[in-house]
């Protein structure tokens, strides 16, 4: 049985990788031993319950009364050096990194240490850790297995090819693709939220509609493939997970269901496909080109692309402008403007990425940036 562990391990991508992992195939094959969470120990716990698990990491514990020391046969610690002790100690063959946000760059770093295989949902770690975390993977020979959809798409198309190809990554246009313009200003947080095909978290359904989710994900791909050359087009019903194309003008499409536990199965099994599921009729196939009005951010991605320093500032300040609208603090338009007056601020700062504390560093600057611009 290979063991794995699950950061995030209460967020969509870790409940539908529970489901996943609950099959009776999959029960074979591998044996969960633990997870992280933030701070929801209420649903952490119905999941000990479910899947025996062996311990837990909350980093931040809001409960009422002192932590438990374990719950029922679950060792529970906030403590993240006993963290890495116990993976050092258990050394799952798998890591699924399937926390939110920039905290997740520090799971990855870890998993790096004690995984064979690395299951990569968590875009934020690529983006911000860029060519110094994919060299620390190489370098130690682990499996990047990315779980993101367009991402597990293309390393997909990729397979047995030889030649050099670029990449077409697609976009469901998000919850606002058709509310006009000039209606964008005052979109409710409910309508935000309320995705057309996919079920996620908060940060990832905002940035769907602001398509930041899809500026991150050219920046994902131009780490993961390569730096190719990388185009996005909408295809709404996100049947077309992505397309690679060659200079011989042929085209290869990824085209099935969109259902998150297809690639999260495939990172775990590959590969092997050992997911079973019914195909989705062929359909006409759709697409649009992206209105770069609509969504300034995207087009703010492509000009920063290759910019380390501005990947993770645009990471960075998108994370805390989501958190900003998601209180009502800003309106939705404000997200694309003040990522763009905060990215022009940074890009003047002389700061060189050498090494995960310039990172880090980075990081702090960036969201101490925004910080000035909010209280100006
Ligand atoms: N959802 C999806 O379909 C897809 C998601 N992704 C990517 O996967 C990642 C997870 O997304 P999603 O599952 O939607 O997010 P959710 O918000 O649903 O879940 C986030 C998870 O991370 C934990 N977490 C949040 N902040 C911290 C923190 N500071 N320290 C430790 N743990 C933390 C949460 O714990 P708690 O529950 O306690 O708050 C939760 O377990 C993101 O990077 C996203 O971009 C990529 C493709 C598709
Ligand atoms: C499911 C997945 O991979 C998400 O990242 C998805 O891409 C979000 O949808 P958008 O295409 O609207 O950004
Ligand atoms: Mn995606």
């Amino acid at each position: 049985m290979k063991k794995i562990f699950i950061f995030g391990i209460t967020g969509s991508i870790g409940t539908q990788t529970l489901e996943v992992l609950n099959r009776e195939n999959f029960k074979r094959e591998f044996k969960l031993i633990g997870g992280t969470i933030n701070s929801n120990f209420k649903k952490a716990k119905k999941i000990i319950e479910k899947y025996n698990l062996e311990f837990l990491y909350i980093n931040d514990y809001k409960e009422k009364g002192s932590l438990p020391q374990k719950y029922r046969n679950c060792n529970i610690i906030t403590n993240y050096q006993k963290l890495e002790e116990y993976l050092e100690f258990e050394k799952p063959e798998i890591s699924l990194i399937a926390t939110s946000g920039f905290a997740g760059l520090k799971n990855t770093l870890t998993s790096i240490k004690f995984s064979k295989r690395l299951c990569i949902a968590n875009k934020e770690s690529l983006v911000s850790g860029g060519d110094i975390v994919i060299k620390k993977i190489k370098e130690k020979n682990i499996e990047l297995l990315p779980v993101d959809s367009e991402h597990s798409a293309i390393f997909q198309l990729l397979e047995g090819e030889k030649s050099p190809s670029n990449l077409i990554i697609t976009a469901s246009g998000g919850s606002l693709r058709n509310t006009p313009i000039e209606e964008l200003k005052n979109v409710t947080i409910e309508k935000v939220l309320n995705h057309p095909v996919w079920n996620m978290g908060k940060r990832i359904t905002v940035d769907s509609a602001t398509m930041v989710n899809k500026g991150l994900e050219v920046i994902e791909a131009y780490y993961l493939f390569d730096k190719p050359k990388i185009d996005v087009i909408i295809n709404e019903n996100s049947h077309i997970h992505s397309i690679i194309y060659f200079e011989d003008g042929t085209m290869k499409l990824h085209y099935g269901k969109p259902d998150m536990k297809i690639p999260i199965a495939y990172s775990l099994t590959y590969p092997k496909r050992s997911y079973k599921d019914e195909m989705i009729p062929l359909k006409n196939i759709e697409f649009k080109k992206v209105d770069y009005q609509r969504y300034p951010s995207l087009k703010l991605a492509f000009e920063i692309l290759g910019n380390q320093k501005l990947h993770i500032a645009y990471n960075s300040i998108d994370e805390e402008l989501v958190e900003l609208f998601l209180n009502k603090k800003i309106k939705f338009t404000d997200i694309s403007n003040i990522l763009k007056k905060c990215i022009l601020e940074i890009d003047k700062i002389n700061i060189k990425i050498n090494d995960i504390e310039d990172i880090y560093e980075t990081d702090k600057i960036s969201r101490n940036i925004l910080k000035q611009y909010i209280n100006n």
